[in-house]
């Protein structure tokens, strides 16, 4: 768990972040979201002290980041950033085994460590092991700068702007990516983005700053339903609120008894895909079965908008 407890960053007379406490459950995504200059960058680089904190604690499982020897604490902290910051002269195996090294870990641990995380991003590593960067398109160069942040298994994952270079399919893409391997390894995540859509997509809470504040720090389903002030409502996108809402509803909350004829709709699908596929087909209810196939009932297109509506 990551607390922290009163963070401020004074730089001369302007507060870049004032006075900001949240707590980050093990385990989960938090996302950071905000106007430019908000301070999200400052307040992700005081938590593996990249910028000392004018005032206030960050708390690792309890313990006081203060306490702990900056290198250790960096080793203890993966972090992102858009660019992915690889070593140019160092191949994929050499850029990611980089923390293991740094903690003495033995060569086959290393090695095997390595294997493991190019098999989990899908890295083929006979054609990938010896690659140097340059030699890797954007997206590529994305992955092994995850697998070199995850290479420890920190206990916290820092990343800022980690797709903010790559473009719209190969974007969503590495987010689900991120998304499969994070509840794989369980990983503490806290990620900056400027894009409401990614926040949404990937955060099980969504912290808002504006001019070093925190507006609100609450589950997308919250934010949505119950924003805490004006600039909150906005910055989700008024006009956007329905179509979050069904993205963050499964199909299997809102199945109907009874049969219905046509493609199935699996369970596991988001209410808003459910919805997109009944329109597209021009149908007003379609099968929905589980993963194995089973049918569970049937979902309708009048079932799914009363899933979109404001709350009473
Ligand atoms: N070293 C510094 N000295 C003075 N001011 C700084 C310094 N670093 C950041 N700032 C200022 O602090 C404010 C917050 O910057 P920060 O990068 O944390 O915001 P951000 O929310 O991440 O913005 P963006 O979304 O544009 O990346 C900005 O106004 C910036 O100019």
């Amino acid at each position: 768990m990551i607390e922290i407890q009163s963070l401020t960053k004074r730089f001369g007379d302007t507060v870049v972040v004032d006075d900001i406490s949240l707590t980050v459950d093990e385990g989960t995504i938090s996302v950071f979201v905000g106007t430019s200059g908000a301070g999200k960058s400052t307040l992700l680089r005081m938590i593996n002290r990249l910028i000392e904190p004018t005032s206030g604690r960050v708390l690792i499982d309890g313990q006081d980041t203060m306490a702990i020897p900056e290198d250790d604490l960096r080793h203890r902290i993966g972090y992102v950033i858009q660019g992915y910051g690889l070593f140019p002269h160092r191949t994929v195996s050499e850029n990611i085994a980089t923390v293991p090294r740094l903690l003495g870990w033995d060569k086959k641990r290393i090695a095997a460590r390595v294997e493991e995380l190019l098999d989990l991003f899908q890295l083929d590593s006979g054609e990938f092991a010896r690659k140097y960067p340059h030699e890797l398109s954007g997206g590529q160069q994305q992955r092994v700068g995850v697998a070199r942040a995850l290479a420890a298994k920190p206990a916290l994952l820092l990343m800022d702007e980690p797709f903010g270079a790559l473009d719209p399919v190969i974007r969503h893409k590495a987010q689900d990516d991120l998304l499969a391997i994070q509840r794989r390894l369980g990983t503490t995540i806290m990620l900056v983005t400027h894009d409401m859509d990614e926040a949404f997509h990937l955060g099980d809470k969504i912290a808002v700053m504006d001019q070093a504040r925190l507006l609100q720090y609450a589950t997308p389903a919250e934010l949505l339903t119950r924003p805490a002030e004006e600039f909150v409502e906005k910055l989700v996108g008024t006009a956007e609120r329905p179509f979050r809402l069904l993205a963050l509803g499964k199909v299997r909350e809102a199945v109907e008894p009874g049969a219905a004829t046509g493609k199935p709709v699996s369970a596991s699908a988001t209410l808003r895909e459910a919805l997109s596929q009944l329109l597209w087909m021009g149908r007003e209810k379609l099968p929905v079965v589980d993963a194995d196939g089973t049918p569970l009932g049937r979902i309708s297109i009048g079932g799914i908008l009363a899933h979109g509506r404001q709350p009473a």
